[in-house]
């Protein structure tokens, strides 16, 4: 696998290497050895699946407070999608920018999003769907997010929104 740094600090993309037979491919998507020798996590406790059916569907920004804020593997295992990380580290050089990627479904790109880091994504096909591995398990009273327009972040999606989450829509302006 290859690890690859972003201007933002603990924000990786994972690249792996398919290999090619006449079945089909394979390849790694974890491996906790190489996680930690690239200073990722090298374990796991929850993962999930978001399926999106529409073209343009948004989810995001989302993130997870202390005492449980958590890093997530992200892939797409299906369909396209603008993925993207957004500082909210109140210390760090890049706070409030944010970093994007296009994930798809051949799978065998990934981003390392880190605590403190919130995340989002943009469908750019019909049934998208997103496979996350997050290191904290999911504590609906600690979930955050911003607002994926709020222009103290500027965030520049590919296209229109088509379907959003009323929750996602209605949150407060960045302060
Ligand atoms: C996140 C999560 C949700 N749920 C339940 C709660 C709701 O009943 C249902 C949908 O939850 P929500 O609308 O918060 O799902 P998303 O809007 O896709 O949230 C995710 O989307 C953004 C882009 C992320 O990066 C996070 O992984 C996560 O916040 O699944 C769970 O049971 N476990 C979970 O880990």
């Amino acid at each position: 696998m290859k690890f690859s740094k972003t201007h933002i600090d603990g924000v990786v993309m994972i690249d792996s290497d398919e290999s090619l037979d006449q079945r089909g491919g394979f390849f790694r998507t974890f491996c906790s050895d190489e996680f930690e020798r690239n200073g990722l996590p090298g374990r796991f406790v929850q993962s999930s699946v978001s399926r999106n059916t529409l073209r343009g569907t948004l989810r995001g920004m989302h993130f997870q407070r202390d005492p449980r804020a958590e890093g997530k593997l992200v892939r797409c295992i299906r369909g396209r999608a603008f993925d993207v990380a957004l500082d909210l580290r109140r210390s760090s050089p890049t706070f409030k920018r944010w970093f994007a990627v296009e994930l798809a479904g051949a799978g065998t790109r990934a981003i390392f999003v880190p605590a403190g880091v919130a995340h989002g994504f943009q469908t750019l096909e019909d049934d998208t769907e997103i496979f996350y591995q997050m290191t904290e398990p999911y504590v609906p009273e600690l979930a955050g997010g911003v607002r994926f327009d709020d222009p103290a972040f500027a965030i520049s999606w590919p296209r229109a929104v088509s379907v959003i989450s009323e929750r996602d829509k209605s949150f407060a302006d960045f302060d």
